[in-house]
């Protein structure tokens, strides 16, 4: 039904049981805890580690409909690991750490922490489920290789539930692991196995395998306050290792141009301005020359400095979040939206034909239809633009035409400002607050 993300999924099968990973975790290392992995772009200038590339680096991240256990389960898995060694324990304050979060006891800002199996590194952001932030859900989901879905046990699936499978869909995360929180409040397993069943149904109707995904079903408050181990501490762990088994490691687009949206900067006194952000292909090395694009002004500049996770790279590779030193340019010349590219790889537009699906209500989307010309905001990447909806040349009764929610289009979008695009290029509608459509560009018809 939704066939702009009809990406054909292969069904892994686990090549590597895990034997016993969690207790053989990395012993004995250094682990920094990263909350917010651009706060290093503070101490930029005393950074002098190597990061190292020993295990396969994945993105990973909480979505989910509000209140279903999401920053919980995140500070319980950084609690899990811990004792084992392999994480450093991030307290459910620390996540959700801005004044308004406390005293609203959601999330606001996606967050994020970092932790390891035997296999692999995670990077791993908790996205908020508020309708009203799905903005920044958005822009964390679109940095993540493969996503845990958590719903509660006592709600079953929501509406973000269902707007958060589809729009991880929309950003590419072609896997999910599904974790049924609050099993604690549960008594009848009826109610559970229901819940196992409507997410099945829920994630093959947005493409993901329904059949074989894990499902796992446990208490992320029990773990994080060691309690009742069955539900609490175990789950986590099992949790942990059906995304090492069932979520892959992308491969990475390292023979592609490099490309990283710009997603925020800095300015460090003595040293110059930072960029941060998840590079989204290619390879960039220190000192290479490199084109920011977009939003009114493409100009080349030198990469000084790349930096991740506190410590400073000599190269960065496509799937490393990362802060980018940017010789001779100044704070006001960068923005979020813009990205950095290999010079000449891509060219910012102002106009392409896209295929568009239309959410239904029931997605979160429209109630109404809407005709040609018709204004909504463009998330493409990091950028937020205002676009006009119109139907291609030829298209009969055009200035009647409507298109209805539930609907999949070709439609022509021209955008307010440019913002480096191709055919390919994924992104969003949103309209007074919320996603009414996702988009891939099929034809770009006019350069900025
Ligand atoms: N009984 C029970 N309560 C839980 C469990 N997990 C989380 N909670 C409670 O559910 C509430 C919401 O948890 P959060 O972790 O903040 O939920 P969230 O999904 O991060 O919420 P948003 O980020 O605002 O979307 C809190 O009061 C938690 O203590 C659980 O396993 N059992
Ligand atoms: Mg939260």
């Amino acid at each position: 039904m939704f066939h702009l993300a009809s990406q054909s999924i292969s069904i892994a099968k686990p090549t590597s049981p895990l034997s016993n990973a969690l207790s053989s975790f990395a012993r004995g290392r250094r682990w920094t805890r990263n909350s917010n992995p651009f706060a290093y772009v503070r101490g930029y200038a005393d950074t002098t580690i190597k990061f190292s590339r020993v295990k396969p680096h994945m993105n990973i991240g909480t979505i989910g409909h509000v209140d279903h256990g999401k920053t919980t389960l995140t500070a319980a898995i950084t609690k899990v690991l811990s004792s084992h060694g392999a994480a450093e324990f991030t307290d459910y304050a620390q996540i959700d750490k801005a004044p308004e979060e406390k005293a609203r006891g959601i999330t606001i800002n996606s967050a994020h922490v970092e932790y390891e199996t035997d296999q692999r590194h995670y990077g791993h952001i908790d996205c908020p489920g508020h309708a009203d932030y799905i903005k920044n859900m958005i822009t964390g989901a679109a940095q993540m290789d493969g996503a845990i879905i958590v719903v509660s046990a006592t709600d079953g699936q929501m509406p973000q539930t269902r707007e958060h499978l589809l729009l991880a869909r929309q950003v590419g995360i072609k896997k999910l692991v599904v974790f049924i929180n609050k099993v604690d409040m549960i008594e009848d397993p009826e109610m559970l196995e229901l819940v196992d069943m409507e997410m099945r149904d829920l994630l093959s109707t947005y493409n993901f395998d329904g059949e074989n995904t894990p499902i796992i079903m446990g208490s992320a408050l029990a773990a994080l306050e060691e309690r009742n181990d069955e539900v609490g501490a175990r789950k986590v762990e099992r949790l942990i290792q059906a995304c090492d088994e069932w979520l892959d490691v992308p491969a990475r687009d390292l023979e592609k141009p490099f490309l990283m949206p710009i997603e925020d900067v800095f300015s460090i006194s003595g040293r110059g301005t930072v960029t941060t952000g998840r590079v989204e292909r290619g390879v960039a090395n220190k000192g290479d020359e490199v084109e920011i694009v977009g939003l009114g002004s493409t100009f080349k500049t030198t990469l000084t400095g790349i930096e991740m996770f506190h410590k400073e790279l000599d190269r960065g590779e496509a799937g490393d979040n990362m802060g980018c030193l940017l010789r001779g340019v100044k704070r006001e010349q960068v923005r979020r939206g813009q990205v950095i590219i290999a010079p000449g790889s891509m060219r910012a537009v102002k106009q392409f034909q896209a295929q568009i699906y239309v959410l239904t209500k029931d997605e979160g989307g429209r109630y109404t239809p809407f005709m040609s010309n018709y204004r909504p905001q463009l998330f493409l990447r990091t950028a937020d633009i205002t676009a006009s909806l119109t139907f291609p040349n030829g298209t009969d009764d055009a200035s009647e035409r409507m298109v209805m929610p539930g609907d999949n289009v070709e439609m022509v979008c021209t955008l307010v400002h440019d913002v480096a695009a191709e055919a390919g290029s994924r992104f969003t509608l949103r309209e007074g607050g919320k996603t009414i459509g996702t988009g891939i560009v099929t034809k770009v018809l006019q350069y900025a």
